[in-house]
């Protein structure tokens, strides 16, 4: 097992409940959608409004180039700590973190790879070079499918298809993002039906997420009736995520989902290969005009991509990014911030009824 060293002050771990799903219910809740398919369209907007959420198959993404950047990933993850830090630079957002998740309090049971993946290269310049190579040929392939989903988002709106996917893809001064999580076996155990914490519970403040991850589980996403379900992996498969902007630019008709991971309990490591589809500073992220009714308001007042990321790094991961943006506050779920957590510390979880009574 990889251990994750950490500065002793981040030593907690949030525990999070995790009520039991049936497994078969939960897959069920989660769309599929086959990109290939004649109606792909139709179901990959049915799924964003729905859920916000689906996985997607017949991607065209050979198997090998996500399983070369798995094993670079995974042996650069067993190098010693330093060596980590040295070559990637501490995360101040980008580079290497452990255990701890920007700057404002947030810890999970991880450590990562955050970078800018724009223009076809990888922003770090000391990465063992397989690791570098690996990592923009897999960018490569996840940003066409990004772009793929974005097309097949637009005609689903009936909006001009090519107008979500350019301001993503081969955008000037695009703002596009790789993460690789790492989330080694975790010796904490968890009281109950609480699970410890791998990365607290969010939404994507981009246009949307494409991720990939191996065969260890962990993922889960909260449905719009509030319930919590597993995401059973699929290593073959990608799975897209609405984010915050794409609600916006949608006026609401698409909701990001909120998900978040629980540490692994088993012997297996969870990696999992996150693309961000962000766009340029300048953008204005604003309803699409041709999604609007006539007469229908904006649910938002005005910002710009560059506004809206300075905003999010400001909170925390579970606080509703959105709420400062919303005109009618009715119109959405009320502001959160993070509840107040129960820990784990010194690889024991406490136990104690008010903690437990605390969990989100
Ligand atoms: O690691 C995962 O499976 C999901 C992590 C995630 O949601 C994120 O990095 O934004
Ligand atoms: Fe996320």
């Amino acid at each position: 097992m990889v251990a994750i060293t950490a500065p002793s002050s981040i030593e907690q771990i949030p525990l999070m409940r995790c009520p039991k799903a049936n497994a078969g219910q939960a897959a069920a809740a989660i769309p599929c959608v086959d990109l290939s398919a004649p109606g792909a369209a139709a179901a990959v907007a049915d799924a964003c409004r729905s859920v916000g959420f689906f996985r997607a198959t017949n991607h065209g993404v050979p198997a090998g180039v996500a399983d070369a950047l798995e094993s670079r990933a995974m042996a650069f993850f067993a190098l010693p700590a330093q060596d980590k830090v040295d070559m990637s630079g501490a995360a101040r957002p980008l580079g290497y973190g452990s255990k701890t998740i920007g700057s404002n309090g947030d810890v999970g049971w991880l450590e990562y790879l955050l970078l800018s993946v724009s223009s076809n290269s990888v922003k770090v310049s000391s990465l063992p070079p397989p690791l570098r190579t690996a990592l923009e040929e897999y960018t490569a392939a996840v940003r066409e499918v990004g772009g793929r989903v974005l097309e097949l988002i637009a005609e689903g709106l009936g909006v001009d298809r090519a107008l979500l996917r350019s301001m993503v893809v081969g955008r000037e001064g695009g703002d596009e993002l790789v993460r690789v999580n790492h989330y080694p076996p975790c010796p904490l155990r968890a009281p109950g039906d609480c699970g410890v914490t791998g990365f607290g519970e969010h939404t994507d403040p981009q246009i949307i997420s494409v991720l990939r991850s191996n065969c260890t589980a962990g993922l889960q996403i909260k449905l719009r009736d509030g319930r919590w379900v597993p995401v059973p992996p699929d290593p073959e498969s990608f799975f897209v995520n609405v984010g915050d902007s794409l609600q916006v630019l949608t006026n609401g008709r698409f909701r990001s989902v909120k998900h978040r991971v629980v540490a692994p309990e088993g012997a297996q490591s969870r990696l999992s290969v996150i693309y961000f589809g962000g766009t340029a500073a300048s953008q204005r992220i604003a309803p699409l005009p041709q999604v609007m009714r006539d007469g229908e308001q904006s649910l938002y007042r005005e910002f710009t991509w560059g506004e809206y990321k300075r905003a999010a790094y400001k909170t925390r991961l579970g606080d509703h990014r959105l709420g400062p943006f919303e005109l009618r506050a009715a119109a959405s779920e009320p502001a959160q911030g993070a509840d107040p957590q129960p820990h784990c510390s010194s690889g024991t979880c406490m136990p104690q009824q008010q903690q437990v009574a605390q969990v989100y």
